[in-house]
């Protein structure tokens, strides 16, 4: 096995590529292939470094910045020139290209000086003390712990190795902090005018890493799970219709393949899809902006999901007037997730192909480069046709919408088959606790924009599978329970199961405006008293309010809520619980993989963010 000289969180310096200048940098990962170190410099940028242009810390003399932009000159070159360093700022003056066309041997040198001025005076501020955001240099109480305020600027320091002129041609990976870049335009002006200085930058690509250290358990998980999850949800509904759906009952035959296809509900799936495509288009609701891309582009998004919601209640609601038999969609309930099934892996394979062709800075951080694993997790980022963003669109739309309708039906079966004048207080609890929920993801659609799904995962299998069939099919595991196992429940059980529901709401919806509040403006005056800690990335984090009770408020708020939703359903089987199992496994995952990009965006801060805050769930359990 190759060895290697740094380890991970180790804090070291890293010879800015082009230069002989080093800077502070954290090691966050190596890859024994290509013999190469991901390092994050102070601003955020992360680079792919060789071990020689890495040195200890130990080997470097320190001096203070004091003086750096004290020459007439230095002062000179800054407001003439940008390089691509780890501390240029985004925006600034803009050269003219015709300044780098030299070709006199004097003014060439002239530049070379300059730009070597350039890399001491514009590289980036570095702080006096050991690297804020070092693991290593942790020493277990925060170093500011604020009052929310605007974050502050870093001091500066530079270090310099020595005076040689030695520019190294090499091939690096440059990812940009996404806060500071600005444009593609400026980063072309820029490759244009440093090609031609001594330094190499021009070589630089804005590309989005891949990822080496695969989740989901790598390619057999990844294979395992695009196998198990559909079989999951066939036998769940099977299971799920019979009379005693007892764990120990073995799960009933599969029905004849001839009884598991229908044309029409095919048609009347494509029908469904479709019309929230319709809806999708239409031109009303505001348009916003979504997080920067690697490339420095913010896409923009339509939001008009509620409008949507409330134009598909009005179809249902037509169609049941014009004398639609609604319970064909209980009746068929296993035909249609099927179809749905079908669909999705008719759209991942769509989008596999696609994604083919996609520049590389579009694909998704998530992508590996291995051909299974990146259909399960997506390779392209934003896949659009035009303006229509196919991910956003299935994580709000058809599935989670389509849940509510089949809920709906559940009741209207129940009725039916029970025959009863009015659903059960069961399924009515069920029914409203589970229609709140959507009202309230599609009223606040905007914050979507920020999840991990959006900014992070690919979409491919898995989000195409989990958004068209998991959501509906399995997230209404308890009214389609219901139908067929009816509950009687008191009132004043009722009362409870209501009380924990709005407890869960309340958790849930607190953090999660609590935290967009923050990331959309951290000094709202409104979110003033909070404490929160700052982070080299310019971002902070909050460290008390919610975020200051347990890592992820939200997931427990949504966990409990999960709960409420269950406990309609009595105590005689497991399977309507089926949903809170499920959901605690996903969001103990989900929090890990947050977790882990937390700590390798925020380092030293996020560790003093788990130390001030030790639980990351369930408050004195996990
Ligand atoms: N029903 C379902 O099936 C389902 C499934 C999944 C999720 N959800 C729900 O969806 C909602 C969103 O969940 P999510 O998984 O996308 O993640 P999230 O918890 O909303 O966001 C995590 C991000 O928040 C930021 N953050 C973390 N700690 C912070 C702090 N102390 N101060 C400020 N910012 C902090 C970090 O991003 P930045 O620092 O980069 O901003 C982190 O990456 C949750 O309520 C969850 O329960 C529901
Ligand atoms: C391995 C598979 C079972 C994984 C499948 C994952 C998806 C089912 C989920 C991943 C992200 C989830 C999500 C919601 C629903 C379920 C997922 C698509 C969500 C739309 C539910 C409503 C919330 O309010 C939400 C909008 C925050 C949420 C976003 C993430």
């Amino acid at each position: 096995m190759p060895s290697r000289k740094f380890a991970e969180g180790e804090v070291v310096r890293g010879r800015w590529p082009g230069s002989s200048l080093y800077y502070e940098v954290e090691i966050l990962s190596h890859d024994n292939k290509s013999q190469l170190y991901t390092v994050k410099y102070k601003d955020g940028t992360e680079l792919e470094l060789k071990e020689n242009d890495i040195k200890p810390l130990k080997s470097f003399k320190q001096r203070k910045s004091g003086s750096i932009s004290s020459s007439p000159s230095r002062r000179r070159s800054r407001s003439r020139s940008r390089s691509r360093s780890p501390g240029r700022a985004p925006k600034g003056s803009r050269r003219s290209a015709s300044a780098s066309h030299q070709a006199d041997p004097k003014e060439k040198e002239k530049e070379k000086e300059m730009r070597r001025e350039i890399l001491q005076v514009k590289l980036t501020p570095l702080v006096l003390k050991p690297f804020e955001n070092s693991v290593s240099v942790y020493n277990g109480e925060p170093e500011h712990t604020e009052k929310n305020a605007t974050p502050y600027k870093n001091k500066q320091e530079r270090v310099i190795l020595s005076t040689e002129d030695s520019y190294i041609a090499t091939q690096y990976s440059l990812r940009p902090r996404r806060e500071e870049v600005k444009a593609k335009e400026i980063e072309s002006e820029e490759q244009n005018r440093v090609t031609k200085g001594p330094a190499p930058l021009g070589s630089f690509q804005v590309t989005t890493p891949q990822r080496k250290d695969l989740e989901f358990g790598g390619v057999p998980g990844a294979l395992l799970l695009m196998l198990g999850l559909p079989a999951c949800v066939v036998l769940l509904l099977l299971q799920c219709g019979r009379d005693d759906p007892g764990l120990l009952q073995l799960p009933p035959p599969l029905p004849a393949l001839h009884e598991l296809w229908e044309t029409r509900v095919c048609g009347l799936y494509l029908l469904w899809f479709f019309l929230q495509a319709l809806f999708y288009l239409l031109p009303v609701g505001k348009v916003v902006e979504g997080t920067p891309l690697v490339d420095g582009r913010r896409l923009k998004y339509r939001l008009n999901g509620l409008y949507a919601f409330i134009l598909t209640s009005a179809a249902v609601g037509a169609a049941a007037f014009w004398g639609a038999e609604l319970c064909y969609l209980h009746t068929h309930f296993l035909q249609f997730a099927l179809a749905a099934t079908g669909f999705s892996v008719v759209l991942s394979v769509y989008l596999c192909v696609r994604s083919l062709k996609a520049p590389r800075h579009e694909l998704s951080p998530a992508s590996s480069g291995n051909a299974v694993y990146d259909f399960f997790i997506g390779r392209e980022l934003n896949p659009r046709l035009g303006a229509f963003d196919l991910k956003f669109f299935c994580e709000l739309r058809p599935g989670l919408i389509g849940w509510v309708v089949i809920n709906l039906v559940m009741l209207l079966a129940e009725m039916k088959i029970q025959e009863r004048s009015a659903p059960s207080l069961a399924m009515i609890l069920v029914n409203s606790f589970q229609l709140f929920y959507v009202v309230d993801a599609l009223w606040n659609e905007e914050a979507l924009l920020t999840t991990m799904d959006i900014t992070h995962d690919g979409f491919g299998f898995m989000l195409a599978f989990g958004d068209l069939v998991w959501v509906p099919f399995t997230y209404s595991l308890q009214a389609f329970y219901l139908v067929s196992h009816p509950h009687d429940l008191s009132w004043p059980l009722a009362s409870v199961i209501i009380a924990l529901k709005l407890c869960g709401y309340v958790i849930f919806r607190c953090a999660n405006s609590q935290k967009n509040a923050f990331r959309k403006n951290p000094t709202d005056p409104k979110l003033a008293h909070l404490k929160t800690i700052h982070t080299s990335t310019g971002k902070s984090l909050l460290v008390s309010g919610w975020w200051g009770f347990v890592r992820h408020p939200n997931y427990l708020g949504d966990l409990i809520m999960a709960l409420a939703w269950s406990l309609p359903c009595g105590f005689n089987h497991l399977l309507p619980y089926f949903y809170v199992i499920y959901f605690t496994a996903l969001l103990i995952h989900r929090e890990a993989r947050d977790e882990h990009q937390c700590r390798r965006k925020y380092g030293l801060a996020w560790e003093k963010y788990c130390q001030r805050v030790p639980y990351r769930i369930f408050p004195y359990v996990y």
